[in-house]
């Protein structure tokens, strides 16, 4: 231990908060969340429910929660998601209850949804546990590399993603960071950078009057 360390223990509990990634398809969200959910015991991905049929390779629970759409609309109507959105012809939302149990014990979400999930999240009474980043590609040509390049969508697929991919940026301005992956490895300390410094806001500090209280003996 340095000097300057200071035991765990003596920091006061802390708000959880609720950390957005969106992006246009294809800029790096899914990719750059798996590694910053690998190195941070802290931070716990919210799993979406999705009527989009899977991907090779996915996992349901894992990567979503792959299910019908009478199922969807059954969560809809018994309010068991957050926020929900259709997004390029199918419907994703979070499910309300894993985020709600995170948060009440003080551990942060990571969130990969689309720019009306996040106007959704915004109208709820957690929106000072917001904290939105919008991720850009270099540029929509990369963007269009990057889509084929992951070979996981039919070509007609990625013509209708890169269709929607200026509006999804035309709603930058709505979040309050704004990154640019030209670089994942940077990209990636850009975003752990940010966690950190939201983490340590005073508002998110439970109890750091009770602290300092007691450190100053009143
Ligand atoms: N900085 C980067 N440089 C080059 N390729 C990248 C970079 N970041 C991600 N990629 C690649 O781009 C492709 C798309 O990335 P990813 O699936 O993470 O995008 P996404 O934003 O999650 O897309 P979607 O919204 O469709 O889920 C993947 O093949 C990934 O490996
Ligand atoms: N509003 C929400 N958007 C979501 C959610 N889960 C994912 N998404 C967004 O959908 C698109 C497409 O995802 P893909 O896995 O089919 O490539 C992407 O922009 C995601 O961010 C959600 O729960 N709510």
């Amino acid at each position: 231990m340095t000097e300057f360390a200071r035991p765990a223990s003596h920091r006061p509990p802390r708000r959880g908060l609720m950390f957005v990634l969106s992006s246009p398809s294809g800029a790096g969200k899914t990719t750059l969340s798996r590694r910053l959910l690998e190195g941070d015991g802290d931070i716990t991905l919210s799993v979406s429910a999705t009527t989009r049929p899977p991907r090779p390779g996915e996992v349901d629970g894992k990567d979503y929660w792959f299910v019908s759409p009478d199922r969807f609309a059954d969560m809809v109507r018994d309010d068991q998601l957050l926020e929900w959105a259709t997004v390029f012809g199918h419907r994703y939302g979070t499910p309300r209850g894993p985020v709600e149990a995170a948060l009440h014990e003080g551990h942060d979400v990571l969130f990969d949804i689309d720019w009306q999930g996040t106007q959704q999240l915004q109208q709820t009474d957690a929106a000072s546990d917001l904290v939105r980043v919008f991720i850009l590609p270099p540029d929509l040509a990369e963007l269009e590399r990057r889509l084929m390049g992951r070979a996981t969508d039919p070509i007609d697929v990625i013509t209708g993603r890169m269709a929607r991919a200026r509006d999804e940026i035309s709603h930058w301005g709505e979040y309050d960071y704004i990154l640019v992956n030209d670089n994942a490895d940077l990209c990636l300390a850009e975003l752990r950078a940010i966690l950190k410094a939201e983490r340590l806001r005073r508002k998110r500090q439970l109890g750091l009057a009770d602290f300092v209280r007691g450190m100053l003996g009143q």
